[in-house]
Parts: structure tokens; C-alpha cells; sequence
């Protein structure tokens, strides 16, 4: 059977992945369904808080294209007076819900969901609260939550405060960054490395353990419904 036919049959996994930026672990993602690295599972949605997240364009680029969504919050608050953050969680949510995933990957999207986000999510998917929901962090765990992870970490080991960094892909909960880990990855920081060094090893670990992650977790579930 093919690939094209695996995903028509509805037997293929289908991951929903959220952005704000660039997209290039999205891309990695990409470049990894259907494949060994990720077998059997396919991009269904692309979704992104920022209309020009060039993640998008990489989603469009893909053969096949992959379906885009975008949802900006000020723009939501705008369109909607008298709306709050939380309903504009509920209405990135329901997005993700249409698209039926197997899985929901936050790949840089740079938005804190509420819990409200997560119980919409739980109680619409036939999964319910087994509906996997990863997202990439650039520090170990508990060390540097919350966003510029790796610009704290940098600047912490100027000040001798630390001597290495990490990358992981962890569970996500209401608390920033607290979810379980399911993949870690420690980062050496070098003496003469300036941030942008830094970055590029970071980022470099980070399009592994996206995929490695996404197919630990797809492996471990039950088949596509
Ligand atoms: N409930 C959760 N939501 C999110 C998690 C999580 O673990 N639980 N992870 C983050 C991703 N992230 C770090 O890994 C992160 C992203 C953004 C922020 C942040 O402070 N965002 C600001 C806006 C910043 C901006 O727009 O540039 C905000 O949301 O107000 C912190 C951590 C994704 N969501
Ligand atoms: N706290 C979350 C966070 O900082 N995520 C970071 O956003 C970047 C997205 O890059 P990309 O858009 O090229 O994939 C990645 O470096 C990721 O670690």
C-alpha cells in the first residue's frame, strides 16, 4: 500500500504541529513523516499565532502542500470585544481539533495555553486526555523555563552559575515548561562559544529530538482511529 494510500485509507497518524516563527523544526518534522524516522504518520495542520510565521510558507511548500491555519491573539481580541485570551485558546483549540490529530507538536510557538486550551483539546478528541501534546524547550528541565531559555542559559554560564545547557521535548500542562519529559538532550557550552554558537548546537539537537519524540510517542499509542 502506498504512502498516498495509507494516508487516504485513514490509517496513517496525523500530527498537528503549532509555530510562531521560522519553522525549522517544522521542517525537520516535515522532511521526517513517512519515513523511517517517523513511519506512517503525516502533517495534517499547520497552525500559527502569527500570520507571517514563514513556518506557513514551509507548510505550503511541502509535497503535498500542507493545510495552514493562522490566528493572531491582538487580531482575535480586536475582531471579538469583549473576549478574553482564554476564548482565543478555546478558538486555536477547536482549530486543532478539526484537523482530528493523533498528536499536537508546539514547535516553537511562542504563546503560554491556558488550561482552558488543554481541556477543550481533552474532552473533543476521541483520545481524550491520552491526546499527546509535546513541545520543544530549549534548556533542561526546571532549569530555565519561560521563553529566551537560551539566552538565560548563556548568560548564566558567563557568570559561572552553570557549565552546560540542555534541549528537551517534555508533556504539555498549564505550568510553563513543567510537563513530563520525553526526550532530554544535554548541550555543552564552550568557553569560547558566543550565543549564536550556542544557538546553532542548540538548534541542531533540536530538529533530532523533535522527531525523535514525535515517533517515541506515536510508537507507544494505540493505532490511528
Ligand atoms: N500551558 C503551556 N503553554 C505553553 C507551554 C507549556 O509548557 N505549557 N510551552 C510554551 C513554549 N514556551 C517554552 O517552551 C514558551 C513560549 C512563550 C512564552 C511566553 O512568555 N509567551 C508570551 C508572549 C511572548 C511573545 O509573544 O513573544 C505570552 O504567551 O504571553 C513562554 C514559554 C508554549 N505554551
Ligand atoms: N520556549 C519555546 C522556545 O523558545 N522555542 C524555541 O523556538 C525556536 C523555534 O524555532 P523554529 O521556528 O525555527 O522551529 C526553537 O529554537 C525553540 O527552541
Amino acid at each position: 500500500m502506498s504512502s498516498s494510500d495509507v494516508a487516504s485509507s485513514g490509517t496513517e497518524k496525523r500530527i498537528v504541529v503549532l509555530i510562531s516563527g521560522s519553522g525549522t523544526n517544522l521542517q525537520a518534522l516535515i522532511d521526517a513523516c513517512g519515513t523511517g524516522s517517523i513511519p506512517a504518520a503525516h502533517i495534517v495542520l499547520v497552525f500559527s499565532n502569527r500570520k507571517a510565521a514563514y513556518g506557513l510558507e514551509r507548510a505550503r511548500n511541502a509535497q503535498p502542500p500542507i493545510s495552514t491555519g493562522y490566528l493572531a491573539l491582538v487580531t482575535y481580541l480586536k475582531a471579538n470585544p469583549g473576549k478574553t485570551r482564554i476564548d482565543y485558546d478555546i478558538a486555536v483549540a477547536k482549530s486543532v481539533l478539526e484537523a482530528k490529530p493523533d498528536i499536537v507538536v508546539l514547535a516553537g510557538w511562542m504563546h503560554i495555553l491556558s488550561a482552558e486550551f488543554l481541556e477543550v483539546l481533552h474532552e473533543g478528541s476521541p483520545r481524550g486526555r491520552d491526546l499527546p501534546i509535546l513541545n520543544l524547550h530549549p534548556a533542561l528541565p526546571g532549569a530555565f523555563d519561560g521563553a529566551n531559555a537560551l539566552g538565560r542559559a548563556y548568560n548564566a554560564f558567563k557568570a559561572g552559575e552553570i557549565k552546560n545547557t540542555g534541549v528537551m521535548v517534555h508533556r504539555v500542562v498549564p505550568e510553563v515548561d513543567r510537563g513530563e519529559p520525553v526526550v532530554v538532550r544535554e548541550v555543552e557550552i564552550k568557553e569560547s562559544d558566543s550565543l549564536e554558537d550556542l544557538e546553532g548546537r542548540v538548534h541542531e539537537i533540536e530538529h533530532q529530538i523533535i522527531v525523535e519524540a514525535t515517533r517515541q510517542v506515536l510508537q507507544q499509542q494505540s493505532p490511528a482511529r
